[in-house]
């Protein structure tokens, strides 16, 4: 393909559309393959306000309807997790904060009509985070849509403060359904388990493996890869760490100092 769609500020899709909960409230959207670019159109603003969704901080798109509704409204929510403005404490890096922006999609009368709108940004949304290219004169549907990925999450019970698993149900989880993951989350019962479980399975199942941990986990799963027979196929596997041990020096030096987060891991598998 010649044209250089990532660069590219061509406008994917544009529509007007309410929001929730707000009522009368409207937005012109327009989506490009960098960013979404949203203007409020009512309320009149004083000046031409527009802000930016990037692409970039996305994980996930949904559609929905409001729950025991008659009206033929559709809805669709982009999860996105931007910088935050300030620094926490000297010399940290900015950590994330999750926003939702929900769209309500009230073109037609008829809610069937309304949600095939709704899809169809969902999709597009969720290919642009993906990284599929295409333009405005590509037909949307969900067979633009890579398969889902699937991530094998190992979590060590007892690393750290032991609040692994609180920690995974209460931050991870939640983003990695947001971004549309599928997952097997396994805790490990015992020393060198995670290095076992890696010297078998098999890798045509799985787009990356996170370790919920400290450092150990990470260790035991690059050794367990090291020791198959196809390691040097075993060891292109992505992996992740989200740091839930005692020191997590190693996923300090690779995620926080690097200002990334759970979305690094994400968007590379
Ligand atoms: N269920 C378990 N019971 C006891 N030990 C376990 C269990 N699961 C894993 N382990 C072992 O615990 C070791 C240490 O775990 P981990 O690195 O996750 O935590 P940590 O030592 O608290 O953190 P850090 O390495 O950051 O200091 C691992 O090497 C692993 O072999």
């Amino acid at each position: 393909m010649s044209r250089n769609y990532k660069h590219s500020s061509e406008t994917l899709l544009h529509g007007e559309f309410g929001v929730y909960p707000s009522k009368g409230v409207r937005y012109a959207l327009s989506l490009t393959h960098t960013g979404l670019h949203i203007q409020r159109l009512v309320p009149k603003p004083e000046d031409d306000q527009r802000t930016v969704l990037p692409i970039l901080d996305m994980v996930g798109c949904h559609t929905m309807r409001s729950c025991g509704s008659s009206d033929g409204f559709a809805y669709f929510s982009i999860y996105s997790y931007p910088l935050k403005k300030k620094k926490v404490a000297v010399g940290s890096t900015r950590t994330r904060q999750r926003l939702v922006r929900t769209f309500r999609v009230d073109e037609a009368s008829d809610f069937k009509q309304n949600q095939v709108i709704a899809e169809k940004w969902a999709t597009a949304i969720k290919c642009l985070i993906r990284g599929v290219l295409f333009s405005s004169d590509t037909e949307i549907s969900t067979t633009l849509q890579p398969k889902p990925r699937r991530l094998m999450l190992l979590l060590n019970p007892c690393g750290g403060r032991g609040n692994a698993l609180q920690q995974c149900h209460s931050n991870i989880l939640p983003i990695i359904t947001e971004a549309d993951i599928s997952y097997n989350l396994i805790q490990t019962e015992r020393q060198n388990h995670a290095r076992e479980l890696v010297q078998s399975i098999n890798l045509e199942e799985w787009d990356g493996i996170v370790v919920i941990s400290g450092d150990g986990l990470l260790f035991e799963v690059v050794n367990g890869l090291m020791e198959r027979s196809d390691w040097e196929d075993a060891i292109k596997m992505p992996i992740g760490i989200l740091p839930c041990g005692s020191g997590n020096a190693l996923a300090g030096a690779i995620n926080y100092n690097a200002g990334y987060g759970i979305r690094t891991v994400l968007r590379q598998t």
